[in-house]
This record gives C-alpha cells, sequence and structure tokens, in this order.
C-alpha cells in the first residue's frame, strides 16, 4: 500500500525540519508512509516472509537513508489502528511483521501496535536506530546505532547518489536550503548514540546489533561503541550480536561497498549481512 497513492486518506507531507512526523501525534493513529510484503532482506532474519510497516519522522537525518521520504522530506497518511491491523492481516501468509520507518520508537502509538499484533500471534521485529527504548512486546529489537560516518555535512548531501543534472527542486522543496547543507550535522552528530537507551534495548529484548559500514575508519568507533555497551549493560553482547551491512541503497552503490564489508567481519568476527531486497529489487518502492 503506497500511500501516496491513496485517494481516501489525508496525506501530509510535513515540514522537513521537524524532528517528528508533522505534530499530529495521538497513540491510536501512526503516520504510515508505507506497508507492504516483502522478504525481510536484512539481518538474523533475511529471507522471511514479512510484512513491512514503515512510519514516517525520524529524530536523525542520516545523510544515506535510504528511506528519505520518512526522513528528509517525512510523506504519510494517518491510519489508525484497527486500518493498521486490517491492512496486515490482508496478507494472510505472513507470520512476521516488520515495524520499521523512519523512526518508529519516536511514536508512541507503536506500542499499541506491537502489543495488538502480540495477541495476533505474529512475530515483530522492531527496526530502531536505538535511540529510544519503549516497553512493548518486541521479539526481536533490530538496532542500527549511527556512526559518525553517517552524519550530514555539506560534503555528504543525502542527494549525492543523484546526478546533479537530474536534480529537481521537487525533491528539495520549501525551506529546502535547510536539507542537506550541514544544519542537521549538529543535531544528529549530538543525538546519535544514547547509551542509556542501548543499555535498556538489549537488556529487555531479543536483539542484533547492525552497522551500516563503508570502510574501515568505521569499525574502531564500533569497538568502542562495543566496548561501552559491554560495560554498561547486564546481558552479554556476543561477537554474532554484531552485524555489519554495506552501505548502499542501490545494486550500484552494493557493489562498491559490500566485498569490502565482507573482509571486515571476517577480520574482526562479526556476522555480515547481505541486504537480499536491493539485490532483488533494486531500491523500488514497497519492496
Ligand atoms: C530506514 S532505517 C529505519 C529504521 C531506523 N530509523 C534505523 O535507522 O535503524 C532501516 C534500516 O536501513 C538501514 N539503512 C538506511 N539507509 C541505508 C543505506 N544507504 N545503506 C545501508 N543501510 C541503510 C538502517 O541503518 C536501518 O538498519
Ligand atoms: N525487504 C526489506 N527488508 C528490510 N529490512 C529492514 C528494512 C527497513 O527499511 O527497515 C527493510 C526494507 O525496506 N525492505
Ligand atoms: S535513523 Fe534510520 S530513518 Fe532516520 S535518517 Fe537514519 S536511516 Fe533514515
Ligand atoms: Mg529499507
Amino acid at each position: 500500500m503506497p500511500v501516496s497513492n491513496s485517494v481516501d486518506r489525508e496525506v501530509t507531507r510535513a515540514s522537513a525540519t521537524d524532528g517528528d512526523a508533522g505534530g499530529r501525534e495521538s497513540t491510536d493513529e501512526l503516520p504510515i508512509n508505507e506497508l507492504f510484503y516483502s522478504l525481510q532482506g536484512e539481518g538474523t532474519l533475511a529471507g522471511v516472509p514479512s510484512v513491512f510497516v514503515r512510519t514516517s519522522g525520524c529524530n536523525l537525518r542520516c545523510w544515506f537513508c535510504d528511506s528519505y521520504h520518512t526522513s528528509w522530506e517525512p510523506t504519510h497518511a494517518w491510519l489508525d489502528l484497527e486500518a493498521i491491523l486490517e491492512e496486515i492481516e490482508s496478507y494472510e501468509q505472513a507470520e512476521h511483521v516488520v515495524l520499521t520507518g523512519g523512526e518508529p520508537m519516536i511514536h508512541e502509538g507503536c506500542v499499541d501496535l506491537l502489543e495488538a499484533l502480540d495477541e495476533r500471534g505474529y512475530h515483530t521485529t522492531v527496526e530502531t536506530n536505538g535511540t529510544i527504548s519503549r516497553d512493548a512486546p518486541i521479539d526481536l529489537a533490530s538496532i542500527s546505532p549511527k556512526l559518525e560516518s553517517s552524519t550530514p555535512t555539506p560534503e555528504r548531501d543525502p542527494r549525492s547518489e543523484i546526478p546533479e543534472e537530474s536534480r529537481s527542486d521537487e525533491r528539495r522543496p520549501t525551506g529546502a536550503a535547510n536539507q542537506g547543507e550541514g544544519e542537521w550535522a549538529e543535531r544528529h552528530e549530538n543525538d546519535r548514540i544514547d547509551l542509556e537507551a542501548l543499555t535498556d534495548l538489549v537488556e529487555s529484548y531479543e536483539f542484533q546489533l547492525k552497522f551500516v559500514v563503508t570502510d574501515e575508519e568505521d569499525m574502531p568507533e564500533i569497538l568502542e561503541l562495543l566496548a561501552d555497551l559491554r560495560d554498561a549493560a547486564s546481558v552479554p553482547i556476543r561477537d554474532d550480536d554484531v552485524l555489519l551491512m554495506p552501505e548502499g541503497a542501490t545494486r550500484e552503490r552494493l557493489e562498491e561497498t559490500r566485498a569490502r564489508v565482507a573482509q571486515l567481519a571476517m577480520d574482526h568476527g562479526f556476522r555480515y549481512t547481505p541486504r537480499l531486497h536491493v539485490d532483488l529489487w533494486n531500491d523500488a518502492p514497497e519492496t
């Protein structure tokens, strides 16, 4: 269900600088960017048929975000719980639901949704940047803490993947000058790691730590964060709870990063995770 095609629902394009999804927050509605059936493409459950619920709005602004329309330019329809559940249940063969975004944990309403899914017997994965922890029935917390290399700077523009000649102002609407020119650098940099939230997540849920990696310059920060988290948490964090995922929203980009990242996983004794959906469907929406 691409919400941008729906005619009977209110579709909102929130301000590009909003940390949330546009200031209309109630717990029985969520801003939904897309809802679709696919194969889990990342992590320990890669290959498992799953319904994906993608909320809109994020408290961070990774320059490489592959879900631009939930972060830099949040777009969504407000759906109530009943409508979301009905849509999920229409995929009768699915036993797994992946709640993602944007950052799903910024929305209080995600707790009610996870409770309703739990009551219906679904396995739930939450894809989160690890800056917010909530008490909810989550079967797998798929935590992707953001490294310094995610921070948007004038040199790392979210649109850098788009060739200059085909960039349109369409993707950079009002307040456009606020995007990708480094204005988010400080806020993103300040907020991207919250050791308390990370500790709470790993202590409360089955988890995987899934780092987006480009090259070996990312490794010292990963090792340092792991040491801090191992000190802070009362549960073990094993090397095979740690996954390195190549940065790349397209097949072309993954071609550049995947072999290097696979080698880094072998060198450090961490897992490697593919991006199966990108291999299969490139950067198509609803995949
Ligand atoms: C769009 S995010 C949404 C969930 C949450 N905000 C987060 O970042 O974990 C979903 C997953 O895609 C990853 N991701 C986003 N852009 C990526 C890229 N260009 N290459 C590789 N992984 C990416 C994130 O790290 C996260 O694991
Ligand atoms: N197929 C598929 N698998 C995924 N795993 C995590 C995703 C995400 O965007 O959170 C994702 C996604 O967008 N598509
Ligand atoms: S935290 Fe997740 S949704 Fe937010 S900008 Fe980064 S990758 Fe995108
Ligand atoms: Mg994705």
